[in-house]
């Protein structure tokens, strides 16, 4: 039987409609407007998307955007003074520094030297202890968004076996973290995973996000399994044709081969259109979250972990 797809753009409009009303609650009964700032190192092309896309995703929820594009050549001392005065503005709630930075720089360093208060990225060491140990605070993007679909498709997911495919900080680790806080039983599988066909056969939720185009085959997915596809992978698609000067276009797929696992899995998210838009719609929540968190308001219901 053909899988249900879990519609992430749907989801996440529904999450920034959310965001919204809080905002403009925030606004008319407390005055505040939640501000998040943006810093973008150098010009790689896919991080110059996101970030646009974020300063209007930011704005059409009536916060504030501020952006910062910063030569690639910045040393870290002026992103590191950047930082520091975006930590000592009222103004801003959040501060998110566009990754992959490039090489020169170090991106713990700079990542650590954000407020925790202000990590709407949930990067900052102090934000993974918390989630760790099961306390309040700012949860990664995209872990957060695909836990959001999977607890809306499921409801609860107590006692359910996850296989998360992927150990990154990023992904893989806080989404183990999450899913272990909601009960499940939790497998971190990655690219040296002994046997891990066999392994991800026992999930009833697989979690890929192991960055190697449609690695996970539908022989893999237990029947009725929930597939999260975190995967973005610009593939060559000679079926598209080829660009003016020669090259085959380009696609965008996952982790998991589509096809083949939609066959067996009882519901999967597509790429694009699944994971990708719950991570943007999940930044602007957390820059809410952080603006109450800043003002001792209660947290916004339907937005957190
Ligand atoms: N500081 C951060 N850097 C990066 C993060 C992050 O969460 N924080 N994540 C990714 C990039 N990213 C957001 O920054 C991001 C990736 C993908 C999408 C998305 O909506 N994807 C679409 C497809 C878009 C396309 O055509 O390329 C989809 O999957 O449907 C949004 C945000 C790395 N860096």
């Amino acid at each position: 039987m053909a899988a249900n797809i879990i519609d992430g753009k749907a989801f996440a409009a529904t999450v920034r409609e959310k965001v919204a009303g809080h905002v403009s609650r925030l606004k008319e009964e407390h005055g505040i407007t939640p501000g998040l700032a943006v810093v973008l190192v150098g010009e790689d092309p896919a991080s110059q998307v996101y970030v646009r896309s974020k300063g209007k995703m930011t704005v059409e929820v009536g916060m504030n955007s501020i952006e910062h594009k910063l030569d690639a050549d910045t040393s870290e001392a002026d992103l590191l003074a950047l930082v520091d005065q975006l930590n000592n503005d009222p103004a801003i709630h959040g501060i998110l520094v566009q990754l992959p930075l490039p090489k020169h720089l170090n991106e713990d360093l700079v990542i650590n030297s954000i407020s925790p208060a202000k990590d709407v990225d949930g990067f900052h060491i102090s934000n993974v202890g918390l989630l760790g140990t099961g306390q309040k605070s700012m949860v990664p993007c995209t872990p957060l968004g695909s836990l959001m679909m999977l607890r809306d498709y499921h409801g609860s997911l107590s006692g359910m076996n996850a296989v998360v495919i992927g150990r990154s900080n990023i992904v893989g680790k806080p989404m183990a973290q999450l899913l272990l806080g909601d009960s499940c039983t939790v497998t971190i599988a990655h690219s040296r995973t002994k046997d891990l066909p066999d392994v991800v056969r026992g999930a009833d939720i697989v979690v890929a996000a192991v960055g190697r185009p449609e690695m996970v085959q539908g022989d893999w997915i237990k029947e009725g399994a929930t597939v999260i596809d975190v995967g973005i992978n610009r593939i060559p698609a000679p079926e598209k044709g080829a660009n003016e000067d020669g090259s085959p276009k380009m696609k965008l797929v996952g982790d998991v081969d589509y096809a083949s696992a939609a066959q067996r899995a009882g519901a999967i998210t597509p790429v694009p259109g699944g994971v990708g838009p719950m991570t943007i719609a999940c930044l602007l929540a957390n820059t809410v979250t952080a603006a109450c968190r800043a003002n001792n308001l209660p947290e916004p219901e339907g937005l957190t972990a």
